[in-house]
């Protein structure tokens, strides 16, 4: 059985949805479970949906949703004929999930009402693919991922219950294969034991899909993407980026949690535990070879870069001059998990300590403000975070050439560079 997985990307219009047939009719007889993700920038406009009825906007919120409804609904009648009313009852139920609620006045977190909204994006995604295919002649199996995936009620970045999921993939999914070769599904949410929608973080869909092929023991799981594979950096910001043929997955777990944006970085684990290969794959270009990610070494690797900007720098100083020591590491690690950031560089001193964080404002405040208490803090933010994996001197002094550095980490294999 083969995962695939097409991101928002791949169906972020009728003529890239047209395309899924072609791809698909490519492996026929072949078991393939398709994980969606909403398309192209649905989750965004879910998300300032959830921000507007959280600070009281009713009416903003239900202006803006009204909008996500007639892009989805413009999307399904381009490309449905005979089922489109079916299908237009199914995304108006899944609407109707969503108004309940934004009819109604906040009174829980807004995590949970985040999670409550944004799941709708890849509803409706997945609806419209499933039926589609289903009119283009390749019958399939839609199916709710909230039934199979069950998380714990941390919403926005809920953690998966490996047990109960793997027990209903084995239940309720794989018979399913029975009925034929497809199914599809949603990528990114999930549901807690009392049907509470959840989210596993942004641009969860690559590790949903991650998940299933662990659980079944997939012979593989491709990640359909709008580029040729997996690149020695991005090109949208370097056009002379490379191909990278062949990965292993300790390189592509390490340019994951740089930041580097082509997969999610909790992909891996899931698929190196089993051996399972990934292939990265041009949606636009099936033909093209893409990238291979598996457990053996790659040598010659080109030097990889990631560039993260919107960077913010936290500095912290002891207060009295005393030692940060264990004590106010053990402070700081405890500090960031409470508002929940990830520190991308850390470095300490005597009697001072530096952060680095993408700039979530809320959360940066509310940590500045914590940490007040043991330190003095100066925030700068509008910085730009250079890594380089298997760096040069050439390539090193390129990209920091005209910039003003403020911190820079290198060890033999990896250069991090915090720049003005
Ligand atoms: N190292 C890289 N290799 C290839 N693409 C990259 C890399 N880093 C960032 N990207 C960007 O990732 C984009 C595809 O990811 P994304 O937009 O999240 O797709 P999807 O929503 O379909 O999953 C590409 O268009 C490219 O700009
Ligand atoms: N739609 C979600 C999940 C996701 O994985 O999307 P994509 O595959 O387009 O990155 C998001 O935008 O975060």
């Amino acid at each position: 059985m083969k995962i695939f997985k097409f991101g928002g990307a791949s169906v972020n219009s009728v003529d890239r949805i047209r395309q899924l047939p072609a791809i698909l009719r490519q492996y026929p007889g072949e078991k393939i479970l398709v994980v969606v993700s909403a398309m192209g920038k649905t989750t965004n406009a879910l998300e300032k949906v959830a921000e507007a009825f959280y600070e009281g906007h009713k009416e903003e919120a239900l202006r803006l949703f009204q909008q996500v409804k007639d892009s989805h609904l413009t999307t399904a009648k381009y490309l449905l004929v005979q089922n489109y009313l079916a299908l237009e009852a199914q995304l108006r139920d899944f609407f109707t999930e969503a108004e309940w609620l934004l009819h109604d006045k906040p009174v829980r977190d807004f995590d949970y009402y985040y999670d409550q909204v944004v799941c709708i994006g890849e509803l409706l995604s997945t609806s419209i693919v499933s039926a589609y295919l289903a009119e283009s002649g390749i019958g399939n199996q839609w199916i709710d991922v909230r039934d199979i995936f069950r998380t714990d009620a941390n919403f926005r970045d809920a953690v998966i219950d490996w047990e109960v999921t793997g027990r209903k993939v084995k239940e309720e999914v794989l018979p399913l294969f029975g009925e034929d070769d497809l199914i599809v599904t949603q990528g990114f949410i999930g549901a807690t034991s009392d049907n509470e929608s959840t989210t596993l973080g942004r641009e969860g869909s690559d590790y949903t899909a991650a998940v299933f092929a662990n659980l079944v023991d997939a012979e593989g799981q491709t990640i359909w993407k709008d580029v040729v594979g997996v690149m020695n950096a991005d090109p949208k910001q370097f056009p002379d980026a490379v191909i990278l043929p062949e990965l292993n997955y300790d390189e592509v777990i390490e340019m994951a949690y740089y930041g580097a944006q082509v997969i999610h970085p909790k992909t891996i684990k899931p698929l190196q535990n089993k051996g399972i290969p990934l292939y990265v794959k041009c949606f636009l270009d099936a033909s093209l070879p893409g990238t291979v990610i598996h457990n053996k070494s790659v040598h010659g690797l080109p030097p990889i870069i990631v560039l993260k900007h919107d960077q913010v720098l936290v500095q912290l100083h002891s207060t009295d001059f005393s030692f940060v020591g264990e004590t106010g590491m053990a402070r700081l690690y405890d500090l960031l998990g409470q508002v929940r950031v990830k520190p991308n560089l850390i470095q300490s001193g005597a009697v001072s300590i530096q952060v680095c964080l993408d700039d979530r404002p809320a959360r940066i405040e509310r940590l500045a403000l914590a940490a007040a208490d043991l330190f003095e803090v100066q925030v700068e933010r509008g910085l730009t975070l250079l890594t380089i994996r298997h760096y040069n001197a050439d390539v090193l002094q390129r990209l920091t050439a005209h910039r003003q550095e403020v911190l820079r980490q290198q060890t033999w294999e990896t250069v991090q560079v915090l720049m003005r």
